[in-house]
């Protein structure tokens, strides 16, 4: 480096990401939506779920979302500021409505059931011009999801604009297809996810969504395989239900191992395993990220909420521990 060569400036945040905050309300195992008369509440959302968990494992990172004001929206950021998520560049409107969902938990043989109350939000009302790019731009990764994408055709544009801002900042993109199907068609996914997966170093994306949005079939080596080749993402992780995960590299195929916990409460689980995922990434070692991913995926089914909770210190797993003897 010469002395007229500036030094690269260290990017203010680990991980940045945009998505809309929601409210969950559970109803109790044992009881029907349409006939209950009491649920459990908690704050919701997919990216601030990656960025929260990061954040208790000592990441800096910011979420961006537009609410409401008032004590709705207050609720769902006192979540995720109680764990240090940076917020400076959160959107508060008077009036509109913040997203809510409903579930069943399920149980067998009913399958858990989701049902959004999430039109009409201030969160679908903004647009790429409501936020701060320079403030949400400053970091090594930004975290996209499918969710945020499938809003509207406005919140795509955001997710788009995001992930094209970023390559041209020469910042990294992550990508999470989280295929929601009560939020889009497989077709529609795939029209606005694919040019984004192209612009992302690590894509997430399980065997079943693969499938259904991309139309790629086959063993997970070959899905996986087919994804990086697609897309030429440096790495794609993956999930099976209750199998894998798995990680393609451009150095290989690493399937893991993984054996059934008990489920407590199971939304968020995709999100810590995600999050953890890149805690290893950012770390400069996926292939043990992955495997954090898998004991933060199980940590997070071990309580409610969305968000998972851990105590400083308790998923500091050495690298190299077999962590899923
Ligand atoms: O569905 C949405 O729109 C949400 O953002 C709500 C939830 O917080 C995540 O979906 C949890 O996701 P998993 O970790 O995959 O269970």
């Amino acid at each position: 480096m010469t002395a007229s060569t500036p030094e690269p400036r260290t990017p203010k945040y680990d991980l940045s990401t945009i998505g809309e905050g929601q409210i969950r309300f559970t109803v109790e195992r044992g009881e029907r939506l349409m006939f209950t008369r009491s649920v459990h509440m908690n704050p919701a959302c997919s990216e601030a779920n990656v960025a929260g968990l990061l954040s208790q494992l000592g990441r800096e990172t910011l979420w961006t979302s537009s609410l409401p004001e008032g004590d709705l929206g207050d609720y769902i950021l006192s979540e995720y500021r109680s764990v240090g998520v940076h917020m400076d560049t959160m959107v508060r409107r008077p009036g509109g409505r913040t997203a809510l969902y409903f579930m069943e938990p399920g149980e067998y043989p009913m399958p858990a059931n989701v049902i959004y109350d999430r039109e009409w939000t201030t969160f679908r009302a903004t647009g790429i011009e409501d936020y701060d790019w320079d403030e949400i731009l400053d970091t090594k990764v930004i975290f996209l999801t499918g969710i945020t994408a499938a809003l509207t055709d406005t919140t795509a544009e955001v997710v788009r604009y995001a992930a094209d801002e970023a390559v041209r900042r020469g910042v990294e993109v992550i990508l999470d297809v989280n295929f929601r199907r009560k939020l889009w068609s497989g077709e529609k996914a795939r029209e606005v996810l694919e040019p984004i997966a192209k612009e992302a170093t690590v894509l997430f994306c399980s065997i079943a969504d693969a499938e259904k949005v991309f139309g790629i079939t086959g063993t997970p080596e070959e899905v996986t395989a087919e994804l990086q080749n697609r897309f030429g993402c440096k790495y794609v992780v993956s999930t099976n239900h209750t199998e894998g995960p798995y990680l393609r590299g451009r150095e290989g195929f690493y399937p893991y191992r993984t054996t059934p916990v008990n489920v407590v409460d199971r939304p968020g689980a995709g999100d810590s395993f995600v999050s953890a995922t890149i805690h290893g990434y950012l770390s400069g070692n996926i292939r043990e990220g992955v495997k954090w991913g898998q004991y933060a995926s199980k940590v997070a089914l071990t309580h409610k909420g969305d968000l998972t909770r851990v105590r400083p210190g308790e998923l500091d797993i050495p690298l190299g521990t077999d962590i899923d003897r």
